[in-house]
């Protein structure tokens, strides 16, 4: 199942809908996977941390450096007229699309909805921390070995532009899959326009978030991302076993080598991807009459 809006297919289709979050779920997987390599590195996240940077006149951090220039790239190739692709640099600072339209058929309701301020904030300041936790104790204790201590000998590998690259892999990929929440949100409007109108109307959240919750949809979420990370973070060896070490003080017992955090995946869903897909649900519905006249909202009541 594609996100390729050209197909035949109903784009406003819940469960091909489903099916996309359900494949952006293994992109954010293997990219942690990944970003989980380097350590925290964190002189990337410090705004005016390299003076190379300030040189060139740029105030903001590496990572933002980084954005920048990919988004500037990606905004002249059209990436952001597509409805579920926003950047994070605030758009007045890149550049339009060297292409007009994108033949895109309108399918949701026109909205300036874009969370990916908050979607940077929690990235940045709790999910790196956490995943790359690992490698940051495992170059410490090479560091410490080589006579390096204190600050500098825990965070920093120098691996600013691959830990970049990764970061943007994965930032792109959660902001797809949390501004997914406004296909979702226009497809459970639209199977019943009546039962959000009023909600609207009245401006209700609270009623709006409790009509958009699938309590056993996101219980099957979070068992799914168990299993997935569970099975795509083992650390296989060349002989195609697991890999595993000794446990110190047991005999002939032994631990699996795990690439990834398994329960740091289903955290990061749990507290911030499936929160923040209801809000852009929320912030979406709540926004889905503007500008419509009396009887054209009569007439949507009506189905
Ligand atoms: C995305 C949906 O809406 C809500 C958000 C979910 C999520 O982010 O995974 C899951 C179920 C719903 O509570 C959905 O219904 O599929």
């Amino acid at each position: 199942m594609q996100n390729n809006y050209m197909t035949s297919e109903d784009p406003l289709d819940l469960e091909r809908i489903r099916s996309i979050l359900i494949r952006l779920e293994d992109t954010i997987i293997f990219a942690l996977i990944e970003r989980a390599q380097f350590s925290l590195n964190s002189k990337i996240y410090e705004r005016g941390a390299f003076q190379e940077l300030k040189d060139i006149g740029f105030d903001g951090s590496w990572l933002e450096w980084f954005l920048k220039e990919t988004e500037s790239f990606q905004a002249k190739a059209r990436r952001y007229t597509s409805p579920d692709e926003y950047p994070f640099t605030p758009a007045d600072q890149l550049p339009p699309p060297i292409l007009s339209g994108n033949g895109i058929p309108k399918i949701l309701f026109p909205n300036k909805i874009n969370v990916n301020p908050s979607i940077y904030a929690f990235y940045t300041r709790s999910v790196v921390p956490r995943i790359t936790s690992q490698a940051t104790l495992e170059l410490a204790s090479v560091k410490r070995a080589k006579g390096i201590v204190g600050t500098s000998e825990y965070e920093d590998d120098g691996n600013y532009g691959s830990t970049a690259t990764l970061d943007i892999e994965l930032l792109q990929a959660i902001s797809k899959r949390v501004h997914y929440g406004k296909f979702v949100a226009e497809s459970k409007f639209r199977s019943s326009p009546s039962t959000f109108i009023p909600h609207i109307l009245k401006p209700n959240p609270t009623a709006l978030a409790e009509l958009i919750t699938k309590p056993l949809v996101e219980r099957a979420v979070l068992a799914r991302l168990f299993k997935k990370a569970s099975l795509y973070g083992q650390d296989i060896g060349a002989d195609g076993e697991p890999k595993r070490v000794p446990i110190i003080g047991e005999n002939n017992e032994y631990q699996k080598l795990w690439k990834l955090d398994v329960e740091s995946v289903r955290e990061l869903f749990e507290r911030w991807i499936i929160p923040l897909t209801k809000e852009v649900e929320v912030e979406y519905l709540l926004h889905r009459l503007d500008g419509l006249s009396q009887e054209q909202i009569d007439n949507l009541s009506k189905k």
